[in-house]
């Protein structure tokens, strides 16, 4: 329908004009109103649609300087800062052998304006000519610290199986491997670690040597430097601002780097201007194998760390979750070298201030109940604990996603958004929506999300003393009580133990569980004997009155295939009493066996679960389990007897007796 602006702003409909097509108005007005225009915002600054284009993208801030740079008290230009950042990354990837780093230029290799002439190479020795082969001749593109938008982009357009989730999230495949693999991990065993580090029986660190360790740096190298482009992150572990580690991560895939850029402490642009020589550098190139000739390596995949030379290479897995945990790894040994322990736990604090550690093997609940919406989030998975307190290691949370439902864990879905990591999840071709029941690619999927997409997350990741330790143990023998309060040396005795018993497989019918000891509930992470992080937990507890609690988060009613896992709301009523003291002046029984000191009513959880022998139909059945049970941890604690646990003789003799008697 034909209409027409009024001098004064008014539409009307012009009568006249109902029988012709309007007339098109070419001649210029004085009245600008008067002109009908496409819209009324100002026409684009761009003559061509390729500088339409350029408009979108503008320059970032951090290459800006931020305030004059110093490099040890000496004023630099903004130029020789980038030189010197370009020359630190270019020795980062240093081959060994020809003593030269790569040329390295910032910026994704598909983006023209930024190709080699612009930026001139950073050679960090010259190469001398007669000895330079094809690699020594190209470029390496670094994308350093890209930010999740760009790492997005770089996945999707170049990494197969990399795909934006219905919620945003990025939904990506780790290949191969799902989860971590202890038996590949290597440790270099060289004159300080042979008596630093735990070796031998029940130790998870399998040594290798120097050379065996520059054998598969160099092969890591190689195939980094080899490709067009790789992705460097400058992050941070610790909290404590004391104790803050400065890291590296060299990788081939956006995934890793924004893997690690949510799981990481991410610096702030001027923290990343002074960011200097990293403290320990990881070389991911997962996608590459290990060389199976190579001495120690018994697969095609490699985990080692070297600690003299503060440097971790990964050959063969591209799981994530590894690079996180051999970080970890690492702080097991920093840490307790200035005397901060290093605890595999999640952690959560009060309104009151009151801080709760949780700690416990993979899947036990470390995430899911250190995740409460009535508490502040210190951290999921990794902790030091120091003369002041808490300090969370990471900078991001990795949650476990199968069976993940909006109303049993609402903080953890909603943290499923853009910047999020999905790993190995199936979802709906068209709509992208997650089925997070699938299990096709793996029972192990994965949501990585930095801690702040947890809405109550404490920032900075800090808090005071806990108050709490809770022991988790994911038990589907189904004879662990719900809740137990323990004494010291009982909270010693299963700090040492570190049981859970998971159910392996289920595709050949219901199986046995399998019960799984690992010292200090991470054996796979800890470098020094588990008797001197029990020393320290103890020593810590002891002086600042922490109360013990061990929580099984498994089976109820009987073993996996007879009873069923405790229901998450029960046992979140069990940890809110836990917190808020109710259960610390409650009323206890003690259990046979075990001489766990259980309570006899807790609100919220109907009592008859709270001790599993009144859970079991077949008492028989119940009892032969339990001893069963309790042969597994007097079996499993032998290795432990010769030793001392810190310097007190008599907590020694308690905790070798606070095991199961029988
Ligand atoms: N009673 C329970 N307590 C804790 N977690 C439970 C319980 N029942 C089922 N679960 C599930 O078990 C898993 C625990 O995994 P998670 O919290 O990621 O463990 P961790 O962080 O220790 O590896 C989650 O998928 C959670 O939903
Ligand atoms: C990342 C891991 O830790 P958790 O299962 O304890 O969350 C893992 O075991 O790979
Ligand atoms: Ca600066
Ligand atoms: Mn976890």
């Amino acid at each position: 329908m034909a209409s027409n602006v009024l001098g004064n702003g008014e539409f009307s409909f012009d009568n006249k004009r109902r029988t012709g097509l309007p007339k098109i108005q070419t001649q210029k007005t004085d009245d600008e109103n008067v002109v009908c225009h496409d819209d009324s915002a100002t026409p684009v600054k761009a003559q061509t649609l390729d500088e339409l284009h350029s408009l979108q993208k503008k320059k970032s801030a951090p290459t800006t300087p931020i305030k004059s740079p110093h490099v040890f008290g000496v004023a630099v230009s903004e130029e020789e800062r980038q030189k010197q950042q370009l020359q630190s990354i270019s020795a980062s990837l240093a081959s060994l052998t020809r003593e030269t780093g790569p040329k390295v230029v910032k910026g994704d290799p598909a983006r023209q304006a930024e190709t080699p002439k612009v930026q001139h190479p950073v050679h960090h020795h010259p190469t001398p000519t007669l000895n330079v082969s094809d690699s020594g001749l190209k470029f390496t593109h670094i994308l350093y610290n890209l930010s999740p938008a760009e790492l997005y982009e770089q996945a999707i357009k170049y990494e197969k199986g990399s795909f934006i989730t219905s919620s945003g999230a990025l939904a990506t495949l780790s290949g191969a491997k799902t989860g971590r693999s202890p038996r590949d991990k290597r440790v270099v065993r060289d004159e300080t670690t042979e008596d630093d580090l735990w070796w031998g029986k029940g130790s998870p660190n399998i040594e290798m040597d120097e050379q065996t360790f520059l054998i598969n740096r160099e092969r890591a190298v190689d195939y980094l430097c080899s490709l067009e482009k790789v992705f460097v992150n400058d992050q941070f572990l610790n909290w404590d601002p004391n104790n803050r580690i400065k890291v590296r991560i060299v990788s081939a895939r956006a995934y890793h780097s924004l893997f690690m850029h949510n799981m990481c402490i991410r610096p702030t642009p001027e923290e990343l201007e002074d960011f200097g020589t990293p403290d320990f550098t990881i070389y991911n190139a997962g996608q590459f194998p290990c060389n199976r000739y190579t001495h120690y390596m018994t697969s095609s995949t490699s985990i080692d760390i070297n600690l003299a030379r503060r440097e971790m290479v990964i050959l063969g897995t591209q799981y994530a979750g590894e690079m996180k945990k051999g970080l970890f790894g690492v702080m097991h040994y920093l840490m307790p070298k200035r005397n901060i322990l290093s605890l595999h736990s999640g952690c959560n604090m009060g309104k009151e201030g009151d801080v709760a550690l949780f700690f416990g093997l993979s899947g036990t609940g470390k995430t899911t109940l250190s995740t409460d919406h009535n508490r502040y989030l210190i951290g999921d998975d990794e902790h030091c604990w120091s003369e002041h307190g808490v300090s969370n290691i990471e900078g991001g949370c990795y949650a476990k996603c199968i069976d993940l439902s909006r109303e049993k864990e609402p903080d953890i879905w909603n943290a499923i958004k853009f910047g999020t990591v999905l790993e190995n999840v199936v979802f709906e071709d068209h709509t992208r929506e997650v089925d997070y029941t699938d299990k096709s690619v793996t029972e192990n999927t994965r949501a990585a999300y930095p801690i702040e997409y947890i809405p109550n997350a404490k920032i900075p990741c800090v808090g005071p003393h806990p108050k709490n330790v809770i022991l988790l143990a994911c038990d589907a023998f189904g004879v662990l009580p719900p809740v137990s309060k323990l004494n010291l040396a009982q909270t010693m005795y299963h700090f040492i133990s570190g049981y859970t018993a998971l159910v392996a497989g289920t595709e050949d019918g219901i199986k046995e569980p399998t019960a799984t000891f690992s010292a200090c509930f991470g054996a796979a992470f800890i470098m020094l004997h588990p008797t001197k992080y029990a020393a320290m937990l103890a020593e810590k507890m002891q002086k600042h009155g922490a109360t013990g609690w061990l929580v099984n988060t498994g089976w109820s009613g009987g073993s996996y295939g007879s009873g069923s896992r405790i229901k998450l709301a029960y046992t979140r009523k069990i940890i809110d009493a836990i917190h808020s003291g109710a259960l610390l002046n409650a009323e206890y029984k003690k259990t046979e066996v075990f001489g766990l000191e259980i309570p006899t009513a807790l609100e919220g959880v109907p009592s008859e679960i709270l001790d599993p022998a009144n859970t079991w139909p077949d008492k028989k059945a119940h009892k032969d389990t339990l001893l069963k049970l309790g042969g597994l941890f007097r079996k499993n604690f032998e290795v432990f007897t010769n030793y001392k646990i810190g310097t007190d003789g008599n907590l020694t003799k308690e905790i070798l007796a606070a095991g199961p008697t029988f």
